[in-house]
């Protein structure tokens, strides 16, 4: 079993990007610029978005944090939306998601400039994706992506099972697995709530990609020997074991299912801090189509 460490390897990432970001600025460009939105104190988004900024701070992006509370009316939020699109210094933004009950998430995402949509979350970029057009993809997905090329994990003629069906994670996965090149030319099965004889179907699985957002979800008996499993979940439960109260929870049972991989990510240092490189990158792609 070897493990993907997602962690490592966005480490060299960053240190490309900050390569790139020096030769773009010596060569009179300015700073890419990533801007967040963020709604309300969830603690997981608050999470997240901190280390999106840090992580700009690392390879020499600007950033900038919006912040509003629970109770931002969708008007505020996408005249909000408007400004960043408008605002020709800011190359990329995101909106964290989830937003509260009250606003409508495909109407703010669909708000946002496909250009500077570097989430990959607007239907014009998700369409291109699809027809291998060129286009942000989604963050996560693209991390992946990027995990089975440097591990050389070969996929063409591969079975992959993705279990979760989801605008941002699985769809994305699907399409990207199916498409034609390195990493792609898959065989691709989505599974989600309604799949008959799911675990039969895993059986069958080369690559098994979990992003249902259940911890633990993936058992030892549904995993081929000699799998290679992405686990894409990443939920909080309590812990007493830590100083927070929580730890983070992959939707596979690590323990039970790395013994049979081939490959495997852990949580946390999989699939989580290559979502956040995946970011820089579409900033940086930002930037430079300007
Ligand atoms: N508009 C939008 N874009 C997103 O990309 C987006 C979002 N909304 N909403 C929530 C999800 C979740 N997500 C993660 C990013 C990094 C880690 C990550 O780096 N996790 C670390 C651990 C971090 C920790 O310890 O809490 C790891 O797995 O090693 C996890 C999850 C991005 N999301």
């Amino acid at each position: 079993m070897q493990l993907i460490d997602g962690k490592k390897t966005s480490q060299a990432v960053k240190l490309e990007i900050a390569e790139e970001v020096k030769q773009m600025i010596s060569a009179g460009m300015k700073q890419p610029h990533l801007a967040a939105v963020l709604v309300g104190n969830d603690g997981g988004s608050e999470t997240y978005v901190a280390a999106k900024i840090k992580s700009c701070e690392e390879v020499g992006f600007a950033s900038s944090l919006i912040r509003f509370g629970n109770d931002v009316t969708e008007e505020e939020l996408l005249s909000a939306v408007k400004k960043l699109n408008e605002d020709a210094d800011v190359d990329g933004f995101i909106v964290q998601l989830p937003l509260p009950k009250h606003i409508s998430e495909e109407k703010v995402t669909e708000a946002i400039d496909p250009k500077k949509d570097v989430d990959g979350f607007h239907p014009q970029n998700l369409g291109r994706m699809i027809t291998g057009a060129d286009a942000f993809v989604s963050a996560t997905p693209q991390g992946i992506m990027e995990l089975l090329k440097r591990y050389n994990i070969e996929t063409k003629g591969k079975h992959a099972v993705i279990i979760g069906r989801s605008n941002i994670v699985g769809r994305p996965m699907s399409i990207l697995l199916s498409l034609k090149g390195h990493p792609g030319d898959a065989t691709v099965t989505v599974c989600h709530s309604r799949t008959a004889n799911l675990k039969e179907i895993c059986l069958q699985a080369d690559i098994l990609v979990a992003a249902l957002g259940i911890p633990e979800f993936l058992k030892a008996d549904m995993v081929k020997e000699g799998a290679v499993v992405i686990d894409v979940g990443t939920t909080r439960v309590p812990s007493t074991e830590t100083k927070s109260g929580w730890r983070l929870k992959g939707d596979v049972d690590f323990l039970n299912v790395s013994p049979k991989c081939s490959f495997i990510t852990p949580v946390p240092g999989g699939v989580g801090p290559m979502t956040i490189v995946s970011l820089l990158l579409n900033t940086l792609k930002a930037a430079r189509q300007k």
